[in-house]
């Protein structure tokens, strides 16, 4: 199975409530994707449509060129860890890794067992007797050592601390190295993650907002400080995404790329260009958005 993706006009609604508006989006495989936004934009409506799980209201999705629905093939070679829930609470670890093994046609039990241990579980303990963040540990296994060619986590580490995230962080790099997939990880600890992205979508109230190579973001926006009067001629023609004043000074998110000249003028002039961090960019982009310098 390719493991790309394509949404054409996808359109999920719930009795009245639009989700999912007309989205379009082509996923490549083998890259790592990062969907972000705010709370109640989408983003599960999405996974659960790109994977086959649910039906669009209106729209077409295809996995390796076909539609995925109900499609066995498509299935065994595709992982969902959601946030919570991913198990029946009467199973043990043991028979988690053996429907697993039965599932997933890539599944790599030794890989599984490794991690286990990594993450402290053992085969006999039950889903039942689990803290949140076991379970949650048990979830990132699962996606893991599944090796489906398409792997999605949707915010996968509830309950985990700053430590095994950043232990699932690190496999997952690791393992995605030696075996590449298709890795879609839907989160709102976006600054943890944004160095693992190679793309980013950001969604804002069921629209697609943008889609960019991470680098290409991180190229094309800027915080500009300085005094105000002294920033106002580099604002003109770049679109505004926020500002913020303190007395004369004022720091503006500017949304453009920015020129070597550009870049020494603003030097002489005492303003300062830094990176605006991936969490940031989408608050600012999901937030209003204004254009020029007639702010
Ligand atoms: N089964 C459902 N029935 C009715 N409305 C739903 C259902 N599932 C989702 N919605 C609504 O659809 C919209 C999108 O929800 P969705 O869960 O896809 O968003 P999300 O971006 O994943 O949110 P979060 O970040 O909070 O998990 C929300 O307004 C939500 O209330």
């Amino acid at each position: 199975m390719s493991a790309s993706i394509m949404c054409s006009d996808v359109t999920k609604t719930y009795r009245s409530a639009v989700a999912l508006d007309q989205v379009s989006l082509t996923l490549e495989e083998n890259k790592i994707y990062g969907l972000l936004g705010r709370n109640g934009v989408g983003k599960t409506s999405l996974l659960h449509i790109m994977s086959g799980q649910m039906y669009p209201s209106h729209g077409d999705v295809q996995i390796g060129g076909k539609p995925p629905f109900e499609k066995p093939s498509v299935l065994e070679d595709l992982c969902f860890v959601k946030e919570s829930n991913n198990f029946m609470k009467n199973l043990n670890v043991k028979q988690i890794f053996h429907i697993a093994r039965s599932f997933y046609k890539k599944w790599d039990q030794n890989y599984a067992l490794e991690l286990l241990e990594t993450f402290n579980l053992t085969l006999k303990q039950k889903v039942k007797t689990m803290s949140k963040g076991m379970e949650s540990s048990l979830g990132i296994i699962i996606g893991l050592a599944s090796r489906a060619s398409i792997t999605i986590f949707d915010e996968p580490y509830i309950g985990m601390d700053a430590a095994a995230r950043q232990t699932f962080y690190d496999l997952l790099i690791e393992d995605y190295t030696e075996h590449p997939r298709t890795l879609i990880l839907s989160t709102h600890l976006i600054d943890e993650l944004s160095k693992i992205f190679e793309e980013v979508l950001i969604m804002d109230q069921g629209t697609l907002l943008l889609q960019e190579k991470t680098d290409a973001l991180r190229n094309t926006s800027y915080y500009l400080q300085g005094p105000k009067e002294k920033l106002s001629p580099f604002l003109r023609e770049k679109t505004v995404l926020h500002r913020e004043s303190l007395g004369s000074e004022e720091t503006v998110a500017v949304q453009h790329s920015l020129s070597t000249e550009e870049r020494q003028q603003m030097k002489q002039e005492g303003l300062t260009v830094s990176a605006i961090p991936i969490q940031k960019l989408m608050i600012h982009l999901t937030s209003q958005q204004k254009k020029g310098e007639a702010l």
